[in-house]
């Protein structure tokens, strides 16, 4: 036996000359690779291992689908989202100073219950958007526990901000205590308490100076609040000439169930070719992306073209 494997190792290591098998025939017109011997003893043991591997993944794809059985039914048990409740989670699971360790941990909390943030599936859209368009000035409306403002805060460039809006003065708290923990500091970041409406009015300021020179605008806009607010709030910030002229992405979050607002926003953006862009992505997680630039045409949101 262990002769012919090392007439075997031999046929590898130098093909050619080498090709004789131990019956003396000689097969150099014959492909290269393990001698009949070998393959003659590989074959049955093959049988049973394929067979193993087989086994092995079907009990995986059971317990992966037991495992999701049983998330279903915990989320539903623990009732409706609780912003205190997912605050505990992650305060107490994460690793402080660690902005990973606390999207870990808010992914493992939504894996059994429900929650309010993006979720992973669409904080990668997000990501993609947020490293593509490098922006420097960041207005979130609906900050909730702080998911998406570590998501975005994250990957900003140096010298970028995040200016965090939510109307519910609980949710601003816990999701301000949570972006701490997550390492970044009031230098980078702000959260107003009070409604996006208030926020978008009081905004005009910061951004245009007392005397209302132009100061750059914001570079990018993430709507994770009520969709019944995004067009007014689009229209609000469109009016106060709060999207930097030279190109502002508008991010919505629409969560499978704000059709008529999508048309509704589409309809106002498709009327107005002189500040949106005209090509429309819908992404897997189902963010629109609109892109305003004044004096150009485009519309978009992450994923598929539309039209
Ligand atoms: C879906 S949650 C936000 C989740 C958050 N983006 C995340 O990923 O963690 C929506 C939040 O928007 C807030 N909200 C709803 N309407 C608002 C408004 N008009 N202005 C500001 N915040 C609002 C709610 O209180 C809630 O906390």
């Amino acid at each position: 036996m262990s002769k012919v494997l090392s007439t075997a190792r031999l046929n590898w290591a130098a093909p050619g000359a080498a090709n004789q098998v131990p019956g003396g025939v000689f097969h150099s017109d014959l492909p290269h690779g393990p001698p009949l011997s070998l393959q003659m003893w590989l074959l049955p043991l093959s049988v049973p291992l394929l067979g193993l591997l087989a086994l092995l993944a079907r009990q995986r794809g059971i317990l992966a689908a037991g495992r999701g059985a049983l998330n279903r039914v915990l989320r539903w048990a623990r009732g409706p989202a609780c912003p205190r409740r997912t605050h505990a989670f992650v305060f107490s699971q994460c690793t402080h100073g660690r902005a990973d360790s606390v999207l870990e941990t808010f992914d493992l909390h939504a894996e059994t219950h429900h929650t309010l943030e993006l979720g992973r599936v669409r904080g990668v859209e997000l990501d993609e958007v947020v490293v593509r368009a490098a922006p420097r000035r960041v207005l979130e409306l609906g900050l909730g526990c702080g998911y998406s403002a570590v998501r975005t805060l994250r990957l900003l460039p140096p010298g970028g901000r995040l200016l965090a809006v939510e109307v519910d003065p609980l949710s601003a708290e816990l999701g301000e205590e949570l972006v701490l923990v997550a390492g970044f500091k009031h230098h980078q970041f702000e959260v107003l308490t009070c409604s996006s409406a208030e926020a978008i009015a009081g905004l005009r300021r910061p951004l245009h100076g007392d005397q209302g020179e132009e100061e750059g605008g914001l570079d990018l806009v993430l709507m994770d609040h009520d969709p019944q607010h995004y067009l007014p709030d689009l229209r609000a910030l469109e009016g106060w000439g709060l999207l930097r002229p030279g190109g502002c992405l508008v991010l919505m979050v629409f969560r499978g169930h704000d059709s008529v607002v999508r048309q509704e926003v589409l309809e106002h953006v498709g009327s107005r070719p002189q500040s949106y862009s005209s090509s429309v992505r819908s992404g897997r997680g189902g963010i629109m992306e609109v892109q305003y630039r004044e004096e150009t045409i485009s519309l978009m949101s992450s994923g598929d073209v539309i039209g």
